[in-house]
C-alpha cells in the first residue's frame, strides 16, 4: 500500500483527488530520458488530466501539449507550453476551435477528414496564413484494449482511411494555405500488449511508403499516445516500462533521416500519481452482498461505470487489519452503475474509514461530472502536506 499521511487527510472534506508530485516527477524524469536516447519528441495529452499543478510539472519536464480542443489549446497556451509545440486532434473540430490553433501557430493540426481540409484552408486562406497539418491515418491496427477505447479500426469514427488517399492528395494540391508536416496515427488506449505497436509500426512503414512512392516525404510521425498502465500492481509498477516501449520504435518504426518521431502519451505519465480518496459512510449489509457505501461516485470517477475498469481499491484507515470481509464498493449516486468494484476484499471496513482508490490520475478529474449537483472534488497535492 502506498504511503499516505493518515493525519492530515483525516483533516481533509472528503472526497478529493491526492496527487503524489515526486512519482510524477520521477516518471517526468524517466519519460524524459529514454525518448531523448532516440531523440524522439513527447507532447502530453492534456485530456488526461488538465489540473494547472499537473501541467505546470509536464512543462518543466520539456514535454510538449496535445490537445483536443480549442480550450486545450488556449490552456496549454496560457500554461506557457511554446505554440510551436502544441499539436491538435479532434474529429469535429470547429471554425472556432480551429480559428484559435490559427491563431496561436501551432506545431500542427492532425487533421481527421477530407472535409476537415477544406475548412482548415478555407479559414487559414482568411488569415492569410499557413496551417501546419498532419494527416491523421487511421490505420487499421486492433489495439486489443476495451472497444470504447479502441480508436484505429475501419469502424471507428477517427481518421482518414488509406482508399482516401488518392483524393487527399488531389485535394491537398488545391489548398494553397495547407502545409503538410506530418502523418499521425493514434490507435487507443491503455495498450498493454507492446506486440500492438509493433503492429502499429509496420503498418506506419508501408503507409509511409505509399506517401513517399507520391513523392511526399513528411517532417514529422506521430505514432500517437495509448501507452498503458498496471491498474492491479499500483505499487509494484508505479512506472510503465517507457524503456521498452520507446525502445521498440526504435527498434521497428522507419524513420527517414530528418524525420522527427512525435507521441502524444496522457495514460501512462498520471495515471499512477493520483488517487481518488473518499470516506466510508455506510455499511450497509444486503441480501448477498455487503455495501460499502463512499461519499465518493461516478461523478468523480466515471471509469468503471463506463468501460468496467478496474481500480484498486484500500481501505487505508484499516491497514495491516487481519480480518476481511468482501464488500460491494459503491458511490452515493442515482444509478446502479456508480460502483467501484464488486466482491472486494478489504478489511473489515467501518463508517468514517478513508477508503483510497488507485490510478486515478489520469481519466478521474478532467472526467468528473456535476451530475446529481455534486460539489466537484477538490485536488490535493503531496507538496502543500509536506
Ligand atoms: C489523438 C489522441 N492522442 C493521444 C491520446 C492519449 O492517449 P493515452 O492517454 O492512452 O496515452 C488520445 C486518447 O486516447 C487520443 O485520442
Ligand atoms: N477516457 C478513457 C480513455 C479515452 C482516451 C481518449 N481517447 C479512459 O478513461 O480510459
Amino acid at each position: 500500500m502506498a504511503q499516505f499521511d493518515l493525519q492530515k487527510f483525516k483533516e481533509i472534506e472528503t472526497p478529493f483527488f491526492y496527487y503524489d508530485e515526486s512519482l510524477l516527477k520521477e516518471t517526468l524524469k524517466i519519460i524524459k530520458s529514454e525518448s531523448d536516447k532516440h531523440q524522439f519528441h513527447v507532447h502530453y495529452a492534456l485530456k488526461a488530466n488538465a489540473n494547472n499543478r499537473i501541467l505546470e510539472l509536464v512543462k518543466q519536464a520539456g514535454l510538449g501539449a496535445d490537445c483536443v480542443s480549442g480550450n486545450e489549446v488556449l490552456k496549454a497556451v496560457e500554461l506557457g507550453f511554446e505554440s510551436n509545440n502544441i499539436a491538435f486532434a479532434g474529429v469535429g473540430k470547429s471554425d472556432k476551435e480551429i480559428n484559435i490553433g490559427l491563431d496561436y501557430d501551432i506545431f500542427s493540426f492532425n487533421c481527421e477528414s477530407l472535409q476537415e481540409l477544406i475548412v482548415i484552408n478555407e479559414l487559414a486562406e482568411k488569415r492569410d496564413k499557413t496551417a501546419r497539418v498532419a494527416l491523421r491515418i487511421n490505420p487499421n491496427v486492433n489495439a486489443k484494449t476495451h472497444h470504447y477505447i479502441t480508436t484505429g479500426l475501419e469502424e471507428n469514427k477517427f481518421g482518414i482511411n488509406p482508399w482516401e488517399f488518392e483524393e487527399v492528395l488531389k485535394v491537398l494540391e488545391e489548398c494553397n494555405h495547407i502545409k503538410l508536416v506530418g502523418l499521425h496515427f493514434h490507435i487507443g488506449s491503455q495498450i498493454t500488449d507492446l506486440d500492438v505497436f509493433k503492429s502499429l509500426c509496420l503498418r506506419v512503414n508501408e503507409i509511409q511508403e505509399w506517401f513517399i512512392s507520391k513523392q511526399i516525404l513528411v517532417e514529422h510521425i506521430n505514432v500517437g499516445g495509448g501507452f498503458g498502465i498496471d491498474y492491479e500492481n499500483v505499487d509494484e509498477n508505479p512506472i510503465a516500462d517507457f524503456a521498452a516501449f520507446f525502445q521498440l520504435f526504435a527498434d521497428f518504426l522507419e524513420v527517414k533521416p530528418s524525420q522527427q518521431v512525435h507521441f502524444e502519451l496522457g495514460r501512462a505519465v498520471v495515471a499512477q500519481c493520483g488517487s481518488l480518496i473518499s470516506r466510508v459512510l455506510y455499511i450497509k449489509n444486503g441480501q448477498k452482498t455487503n455495501f460499502a457505501i463512499l461519499d465518493a461516485g461516478m461523478t468523480e470517477l466515471i471509469r468503471p461505470a463506463l468501460y468496467q475498469s478496474y481500480h484498486k481499491i484500500e481501505n487505508i484507515t484499516q491497514a495491516g487489519a487481519q480480518s476481511s470481509e468482501k464488500y460491494d464498493v459503491v458511490g452515493p449516486i442515482c444509478e446502479s452503475s456508480d460502483c467501484f468494484g464488486k466482491a472486494v476484499v478489504l478489511p473489515l471496513t467501518k463508517r468514517n474509514d478513508l477508503i483510497a482508490i488507485r490510478s486515478a490520475g489520469a481519466y478521474g478529474e478532467v472526467m468528473s461530472s456535476a451530475y446529481n449537483l455534486r460539489d466537484k472534488a477538490i485536488a490535493v497535492y503531496s507538496s502543500d502536506l509536506k
